[in-house]
């Protein structure tokens, strides 16, 4: 329910599914399309593919190997990988699994400066080579599967392994326990869970219950654009927002001097009703100055939320997009068959891919990005 579940009804969920279902890709024919390449270059680093993992908290509630299974399989598949700051592993271990492996940070943005550069520290310190900044999720979205059953992981003590983890943070609070069994630990099912089923603002905004060490671990804090001046003087490698919807955000992102966007709405788990994330693409990339930024090399922009299959990725690269992060998929494949269930996720979404690029009459995926209407078309 936790990982399937999204906002409201779910329908931001099903509009991110049903806009890939309004475009049509056309085949050509009688194209020597034998030898084909998936490369993909981003921040001049180029990649077999263009699929990344995407970033998915709190996995030790999936699986016993948590993140450390789709680190293994990004490594053994030359694909790369996205730590989520909401992680049950620590930068550290996810670090050592994904080995050589290539691989970025998202960050939610912890609540005080100390503990925030702590964490680029470590990041930088374990090869992880960009810095995501998830701006969507400054609390969780209202998700009603979740509030059923009254689930928060994080009140249990899960997702908050990287903030725990952190030597700045233990200097201000002390070792905190891993798991629900802390004497303070508020939660309990007539009380806390209560107040969240009953739709308790107070509770749900404030959603670590008052206990700042768990705040400190793992809660965002609504943040401007001034902000993020902040991150780009203490990060030296590429910048990345996720999260943006809109025109507007996106040529903001171009002035404050971001390297890349990610075009995403998280799965549909955070704004109820909001537009399916392949419609804010086309839009975004309708948007003379993100093109042209994007052509000059100034903007990188990848794409999440609704990818499950090759087409998929070939109308996503068509709108514009230049890489894709696949979601819950692998997440599936994790909680089915650990690292082997990531893997096989993975094999299969490169190989649809790789087929339906050949059968569509394309060798390259120079032929499809932001290649727009010579790829795809919009069904009435
Ligand atoms: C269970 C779950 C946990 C997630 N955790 C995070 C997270 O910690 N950080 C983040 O930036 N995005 C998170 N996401 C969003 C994903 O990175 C991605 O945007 C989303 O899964 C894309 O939608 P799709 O999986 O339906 O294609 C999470 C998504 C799911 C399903």
């Amino acid at each position: 329910m936790y990982a399937g579940g999204s906002a409201g009804t779910n329908s931001t969920y099903r509009a991110n599914r049903q806009a890939f279902e309004k475009y049509g890709i056309i085949p050509r024919m009688l194209v020597n399309a034998t030898t084909r390449s998936l490369e993909t270059k981003i921040f001049g680093v180029t990649h077999s593919s263009p699929v990344f993992i995407a970033p998915i908290g709190v996995q030790a509630i999936f699986h016993p190997e948590a993140e450390i299974n789709p680190a293994k399989a990004a490594k053994a598949l030359g694909i790369p990988f996205i730590l989520s700051t909401a992680a049950s592993r620590t930068i550290e271990e996810v670090a050592e699994a994904n080995g050589d492996g290539y691989r970025w940070f998202q960050l939610y943005w912890p609540r005080t400066n100390d503990v925030t550069l702590s964490l680029l520290k470590r990041a930088k310190d374990n090869n992880y080579k960009a810095l995501v900044v998830t701006l969507d999720t400054m609390s969780l979205g209202w998700r009603p599967h979740d509030l059923e059953t009254a689930y928060i992981p994080f009140a249990h003590g899960w997702g908050v392994q990287v903030g725990k983890s952190d030597p700045v943070f233990m200097a201000r609070y002390g070792k905190q326990p891993v798991t629900d069994e802390h004497p303070d630990f508020p939660y309990n099912p007539t009380g806390i869970d209560k107040g969240i089923m009953d739709g308790d603002l107070k509770c749900r905004e404030d959603t670590f219950f008052g206990m700042e060490w768990l705040k400190e671990a793992n809660s965002g804090l609504y943040r401007d654009w001034n902000d993020l001046k902040f991150l780009r003087e203490n990060w030296e490698g590429p910048l990345v927002l996720k999260g943006i919807q809109s025109v507007h955000d996106a040529e903001k992102a171009l002035e404050y001097g971001v390297d890349g966007i990610i075009v995403s709405n998280h799965g549909g788990r955070q704004v109820d009703g909001a537009i399916p994330s392949l419609l804010a693409l086309e839009m975004i990339m309708k948007s003379p100055k993100i093109k042209a930024a994007q052509q000059s090399e100034k903007l990188t922009i990848l794409f999440d939320s609704g990818i499950r299959t090759g087409s998929d990725i070939i109308k996503a690269l068509a709108l514009g997009a230049q890489a894709v992060l696949l979601g819950r998929p692998w997440l599936y494949g994790s909680i089915v068959g650990g690292q082997a269930g990531v893997e096989q996720v993975l094999r299969h979404t490169l190989a649809d891919l790789d087929n339906t690029l050949g059968l569509a009459g394309f060798t390259n995926l120079s032929e499809i990005q932001g290649k727009g209407e010579d790829v795809i078309v919009k069904l009435t």
